[in-house]
């Protein structure tokens, strides 16, 4: 049987820069394989199903938990988020090393139930510099983004608890230090 790939946790508050960085480095790593998550909410504009997030309604999403085919999940912002266990067995089966963009619960679930994960956490350069980022997004209402400013304590103070950690301030520098912790730390197919 081939070697089955390691997963790759990036976890980060709200506005950091986690999806910007996630998606650099998957250019960069072709052969990470990425898990597209289910998700409850809404898509935002530019947003594709199946590409950014497999998005479904509350009681779909309540059906996949029951049926445990969820191999973690978080009620976040008052959406459920999730990784499918069925695509993540699925990925890893094929030797291949799995990129996870989820927050700090979900990554505790992933740490619990495969001890050889490896866990990423991005960190802001200051509290100053996310809510700027947060806001020059545009996407959220500024009741979502509150929602998303509340949770960034909860979310640093988990920072000690991971395997690495990476402060995006310059935004290829960032990229190039994830890249390199997953390169160091690979075991999928073409290391
Ligand atoms: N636990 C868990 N969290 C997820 C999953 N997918 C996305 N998230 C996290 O949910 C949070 C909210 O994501 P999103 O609504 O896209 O907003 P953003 O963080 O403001 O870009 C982020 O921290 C994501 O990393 C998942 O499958 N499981
Ligand atoms: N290193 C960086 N320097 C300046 N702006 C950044 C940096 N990284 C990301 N951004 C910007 O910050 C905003 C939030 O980034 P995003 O990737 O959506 O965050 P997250 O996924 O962590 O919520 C976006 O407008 C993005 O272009």
């Amino acid at each position: 049987m081939s070697q089955k790939g390691r997963i790759f946790v990036l976890s980060a508050p709200s506005g950091t820069g986690k999806s910007t960085v996630g998606e650099r480095v998957r250019q960069r790593l072709p052969r990470l394989a990425y898990s597209v998550s289910v998700t409850t909410r809404k898509p935002r504009p530019g947003e594709e199903h199946g590409k950014d997030y497999f998005f479904v309604s509350v009681e779909d999403f309540k059906k996949r938990i029951a049926r445990g085919e969820m191999a973690e999940y978080a009620e976040v912002y008052g959406n459920y988020y999730g990784t499918s266990a069925l695509v993540l067995e699925e990925l890893m089966d094929q030797g291949k090393d799995v990129f996870l963009d989820i927050e700090i619960k979900g990554a505790a679930q992933i740490r619990k139930s495969i001890k050889d994960a490896c866990l990423i956490f991005l960190l802001p350069p200051s509290l100053e510099e996310l809510e700027k980022r947060l806001r020059s997004r545009g996407t959220e209402t500024e009741e979502e983004i509150k929602k998303r400013l509340d949770r960034v304590t909860l979310e640093m103070e988990q920072a000690p608890l991971y395997d690495y950690r990476v402060v995006n301030d310059d935004l290829e520098k960032a990229v190039e230090e994830v890249c390199e912790i997953i390169a160091k730390g690979s075991l999928g197919e073409g290391r």
